[in-house]
């Protein structure tokens, strides 16, 4: 399982203008549906130099592919098998993130409410995971810097990186920020299946909430957007000194 060649990256360079950190490091970040593990991290692989690698796109894009191939999602075996035959390409370019599966340009379609309410099945297959975990071992393994952000990259993906944070936020922010994000399209019941059931069903499948040993937590409920990328920018940069 271990390079698994289902999965393959657009190899985009990481901006020019970034400094370059030449050593390797592993920038592992877990947490709950809303905490800003996709927008945090993306905003400090840019400024780090770093490349990015969004896990939940992946069970996104798995889910997208099995409703696509008609699969039924209770169908254990019929979803692993759909998921061994992947053709997925995603990007690790924090500043252009497009994934496909196959011909067709997935970024936009696996965002849907349709997905958000589904992937969680496709989340919680053994099998699925299995696959989908090697795939993302191997591209950390190619990267030198990464950010890799997720439900289990501090726990079972990456434990022995450098930097393990679990990113949280009261579920009041995370619903608030979710809406926002969806420009006010999805009602209060809606953004709660969408948020917080699903966070209840992913909890099965993998420990987001409480961090393991090692794990630092940055609760975000609190700081604004910058406050929060540059808490995750500074345990980096401590990391590389202690490194250098
Ligand atoms: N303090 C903050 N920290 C992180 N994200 C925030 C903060 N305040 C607002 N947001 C916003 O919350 C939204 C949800 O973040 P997102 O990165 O999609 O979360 P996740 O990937 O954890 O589901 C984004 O639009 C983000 O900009
Ligand atoms: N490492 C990961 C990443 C995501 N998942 C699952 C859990 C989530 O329901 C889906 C989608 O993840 P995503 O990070 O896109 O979800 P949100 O941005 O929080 O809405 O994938 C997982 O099980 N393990």
């Amino acid at each position: 399982m271990e390079g698994s060649s289902f999965v393959s990256t657009h190899t985009d360079e990481v901006p020019p203008e970034a400094p370059q950190y030449t050593g390797r490091m592993v920038v592992a970040v877990d947490g709950p549906s809303g905490s800003g593990k996709s927008s945090v991290c993306r905003a400090a692989a840019t400024t780090l130099g770093a490349a990015y690698l969004d896990t939940g796109a992946m069970y996104r894009a798995a889910t997208w592919y099995c409703l696509e191939q008609e699969v039924d999602l209770d169908d254990h075996k019929a979803v692993a098998v759909a998921v061994e035959e992947l053709p997925l390409n995603i990007s690790t370019n924090p500043d252009h993130q497009v994934i496909t599966v196959g011909e067709s340009d997935v970024t936009a379609a696996i965002r849907v409410a349709l997905i958000s309410e589904k992937v969680s099945q496709v989340a919680t297959n053994p099998e699925a995971r299995a696959l989908l975990i090697a795939a993302q071992r191997a591209i950390i393994d190619r990267e030198g810097f990464i950010v890799a952000e997720g439900r289990d990259i501090t726990t079972v993906v990456a434990p022995d990186a450098q930097v393990r944070v679990l990113l949280t936020a009261s579920a009041e922010a995370r619903l608030r920020r979710r809406g926002a994000q969806l420009g006010g399209t999805q009602d209060d019941e809606a953004l709660r299946r969408q948020v917080l059931d699903r966070d209840t069903k992913d909890s099965a499948a993998s420990n987001f909430t409480v961090a393991a040993d090692g794990v630092a937590v940055l609760d975000s409920s609190e700081l604004s957007f910058q406050q929060t990328v540059d808490s995750l920018i500074s345990r980096v940069q401590l990391a590389q000194g202690a490194r250098s």
